[in-house]
């Protein structure tokens, strides 16, 4: 079975994430399979609107830290960066059901969406210091427009889990639901725009956005200066002591790193 399920129904390209046993952390296969279904979102008539989903309990955990260690994004054309690049400069509307674990680029990409809707068990995580990382997806830029200064601050710098209900405060998610009606909700609405003049969707969304040709030039220009910091501080030893700790199952200890 893919570990990335497309399927256009009544105008809506659903990507759903189905590595379940994982969490549905994101690895390089499952980017690219995103990918193309972005390719097909954008030039596709028949895609009114796209739904991101994940099957099983969580959202995403976010990039598979493997992938990270062995294969770390390098250059543009990386599938990661890719996928982020489709995100911002989508002309089309992006709706979210995100139920359980929404970690790192699961909570990010959020920032790029329209319709957000969470399960109400729906934890959001944004981990990258205690991973030896910086953020990224441009969140840097987008949560403390989208929250306010300090509580971007608080979630970037501290990287502790917030539920829905914060979430929600923030304007992270539009609205928060019981988990068994989320994905129902979310396709509803999402399928909302097949009834809807798609011309007009899109210029609204254009202007909204402010989207050039690939994606508003601020929100680029923010992904590729974090970007550089990434790249640098994934190749560090922070990074490579939280992810080995992780994927081994005990504390990393960052003693010996000034
Ligand atoms: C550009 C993008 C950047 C980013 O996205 S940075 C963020 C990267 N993601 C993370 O740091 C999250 C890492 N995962 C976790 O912290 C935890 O998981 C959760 C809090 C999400 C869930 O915890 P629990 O419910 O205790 O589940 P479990 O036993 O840790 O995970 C189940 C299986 O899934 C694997 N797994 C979970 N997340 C990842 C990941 N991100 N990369 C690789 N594997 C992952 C585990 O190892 C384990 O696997 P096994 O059953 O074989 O032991």
């Amino acid at each position: 079975m893919s570990q990335v399920l497309v399927e256009l129904r009544s105008g809506v390209l659903h990507i759903v994430f189905n590595r379940p046993e994982k969490k549905n952390a994101l690895t390089l296969a499952m980017y690219e399979a995103a990918n193309e279904a972005f390719e097909r979102a954008a030039t596709d008539a028949d895609v009114k609107a796209v739904l991101i989903a994940g099957e099983g309990g969580s959202f995403t955990a976010g990039n598979d830290l493997q992938d990270f260690l062995s294969a770390p994004p390098q250059g543009e054309e990386a599938p990661v960066l890719q996928f982020l690049r489709h995100l911002a400069g989508l002309d089309k509307p992006l709706v979210v059901a995100a139920q359980g674990f929404a970690v790192g680029v699961g909570t990010t990409l959020l920032m790029h969406c329209d319709l957000v809707y969470a399960a109400d068990d729906a934890q959001f995580v944004l981990p990258f210091v205690h991973l030896g990382l910086c953020p990224e997806a441009a969140s840097s830029l987008l949560l403390p427009q989208i929250a306010g200064y300090q509580r971007a601050a608080e979630k970037l710098l501290l990287g502790e889990p917030f539920d829905a209900a914060e979430a929600l405060s923030m304007g992270l998610v539009n609205r928060v639901l019981p988990i068994e009606n989320l994905r129902e909700f979310a396709v509803a609405q999402a399928e909302k725009f097949s009834r809807l003049p798609a011309p007009s969707v899109r210029a609204t969304k254009r202007l909204l956005k402010g989207l050039g040709d690939q994606g508003p030039q601020a929100v680029l220009a923010r992904m590729r200066s974090e970007e550089a910091v990434f790249q640098a501080l994934l190749g560090a030893p922070a990074a490579r002591e939280a992810m080995m700790a992780f994927l081994q199952k005990r504390k990393p200890d960052f003693s010996s790193i000034t």
